[in-house]
């Protein structure tokens, strides 16, 4: 499998000032990861575990309060990888839209209120395709139209579209360069059930059509089990597992991955089902050991001095824990 993108060991912390008093949060703490072409990787867990910032970071869209403080991004250009962090901006501009694209969370961030989504779609043409002029309507009519977007979106503003259409103009944005790899954070956060099954539809069928990678950011665990063909879990800044999604479902290895399915509901339930228990750790000062211990109803002492490494139990299937041995 051809490799994309590299995170190895990555540290990216917010450092925040208070009368004098720094606060950092560990929001992505030691993590590698690798990211194939060709692939729908989910990141999973709770509200608050750093699904967003290692997105960003995954971007090499370091802004303070975010900051680097360790480990290296590598994205594989012909094969080759090269270290993104040490490239001058106006290199890393030139990557996004054509090598990655990102999808913020809420499209209202991409899309400019007082703009009408022509104009949109035309700035992006502009700065990146040496054309002539006059075929950038074009260009942008045929994306939609092999979307399966109506092309009069191009008259309208922002304001003037459900939430679910104003998403799939932001997917149609993020993809009109052919991007080899779309970082989506949240897309169907926010949206109806009829929305969300739009949304979905279309991000599978970009990842058919354009045969290019997807990331994929959700808390829902439903959506995962949908779309993704592979995935990590993330707890407290890191990820405890990590292996092929129809596995993982099938045979979680992680007490928090087991939760986290535990907790879908299912056809035919007649009570709610239970929450996990415990609230997720503050990234200011987590706890010790395997950060999930004082959740965890397997935790010994062990759990709680020493950090967990992780363990290979399948062939892609790895997890951060004890109770697998090591
Ligand atoms: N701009 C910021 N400044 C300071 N702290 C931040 C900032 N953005 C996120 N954080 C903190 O970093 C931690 C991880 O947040 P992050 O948004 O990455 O989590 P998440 O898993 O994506 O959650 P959500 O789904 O709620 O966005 C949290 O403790 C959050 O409060």
């Amino acid at each position: 499998m051809e490799t994309l993108v590299e995170g190895k060991n990555l540290k990216a912390y917010y450092v925040l000032e208070f009368w004098g008093k720094k606060r950092t949060i560990r929001a992505v703490d030691n993590v590698s990861l690798k990211i194939f072409s060709g692939e729908i990787y989910g990141i999973a867990g709770e509200s608050g575990c750093g699904k967003s910032t290692l997105l960003k970071t995954l971007l090499a869209n370091l802004e303070p309060p975010l900051r680097l403080f360790g480990g290296e991004l590598n994205y594989w250009l012909d094969s080759k990888p090269v270290n993104v962090v040490s490239l001058k901006e106006e290199e890393r501009r030139r990557l996004k839209w054509r090598f990655i694209s990102y999808i913020p969370q809420g499209s209202m961030h991409v899309l400019n209120p007082v703009k009408r989504i022509r104009d949109t779609f035309m700035e992006i043409l502009k700065s990146h395709v040496r054309r002539q002029k006059e075929t950038f309507l074009e260009m942008a009519i045929e994306h939609l139209k092999a979307l399966g977007l109506p092309s009069r979106v191009l008259d309208m503003f922002p304001h003037q579209l459900s939430g679910g259409m104003r998403q799939r103009v932001t997917i149609a944005l993020a993809t009109l360069l052919k991007p080899r790899i779309i970082l989506a954070d949240e897309p169907t956060t926010a949206l109806d059930v009829v929305a969300q099954r739009a949304v979905i539809q279309l991000i599978k069928k970009i990842q058919k059509e354009l045969k290019n990678t997807i990331v994929l950011v959700t808390h829902d665990m439903g959506i995962h089990a949908q779309v993704t063909t592979r995935m990590a879990i993330m707890y407290a800044g890191k990820i405890v597992e990590e292996g092929p999604t129809l596995e993982i479902f099938k045979e979680p290895l992680h007490p928090y991955t087991r939760y986290l399915i535990q907790s879908l509901p299912r056809v035919g339930d007649k009570q709610l089902r239970e929450g996990i228990p415990g609230s997720p750790p503050s990234l200011v000062s987590p706890p010790s050991g395997c950060r999930f211990h004082p959740r965890c109803p397997h935790a010994t002492q062990r759990c709680e001095e020493e950090e967990p490494v992780f363990l290979e139990v399948n062939p892609g299937h790895r997890a951060a824990c004890f109770l697998l041995g090591g």
